[in-house]
């Protein structure tokens, strides 16, 4: 059997509280108790816990929805298509819904996450994912808020998994 490679911490947890401090100081003025907070399934909910909690404590408690996405399975790189495992569980029609999620990677996900909202009737789509990795050509859309600009290494932690595994981990850490 193949050596499991150790986690190499990359941000501390510390790091990851007071990023999203941050991120939620930016978005609180720019959305209402109205917004439909959406996370995408299953990393993103470490960071959709954090964040909407951090917003709850500038007194702006908005909705909260989810979508299930998923494109990576059980390997390191993007399988290229989205599964949709669950759609909303409310209509968003008219409203501002935010998409938050663990990781901008390829940008699938998060495209087909805003293409699923405007489908579904969103008046204004906002996107946060906590860390950004670098790509080598365009990715449409840019998130609108990124907590942190990563580096291209395999992450794990903070939502992030390897085949499911060590999503729990506190710190983001690097895996290759
Ligand atoms: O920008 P992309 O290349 O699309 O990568 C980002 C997506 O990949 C991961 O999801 P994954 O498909 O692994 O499912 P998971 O949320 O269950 O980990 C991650 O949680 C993001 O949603
Ligand atoms: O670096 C990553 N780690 C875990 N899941 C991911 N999904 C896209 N990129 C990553």
């Amino acid at each position: 059997m193949a050596d499991t490679p150790t986690p190499i911490v990359l941000l501390p947890e510390s790091e990851v509280a007071r990023i999203v401090a941050d991120l939620a100081a930016r978005i609180a003025p720019v959305t209402d108790d109205e917004t439909v907070a959406a996370v995408l399934l299953t990393g993103g909910l470490w960071f959709a816990a954090d964040l909407t909690r951090a917003l709850s404590r500038l007194g702006r408690n908005v909705r909260f929805d989810a979508l299930w996405l998923a494109s990576y399975g059980d390997e390191k790189e993007s399988r290229g298509r989205i599964d949709v495992y669950a759609p909303f569980q409310r209509p968003v029609a008219g409203k501002t819904v935010l998409i938050l999620d663990d990781v901008f990677d390829t940008g699938l996900s998060l495209a087909e996450a805003v293409r699923i909202a405007k489908e579904g009737g969103a008046a204004r789509v906002l996107t946060c994912v906590f860390a950004r990795k670098p790509w080598p050509l365009p990715r449409a859309p840019e998130p609108d808020f990124v907590g942190w600009d990563a580096p291209n290494r395999f992450l794990v932690g903070y939502g992030l998994d390897h085949a499911g595994a060590l999503r729990g981990l506190p710190d983001i850490c690097a895996l290759d």
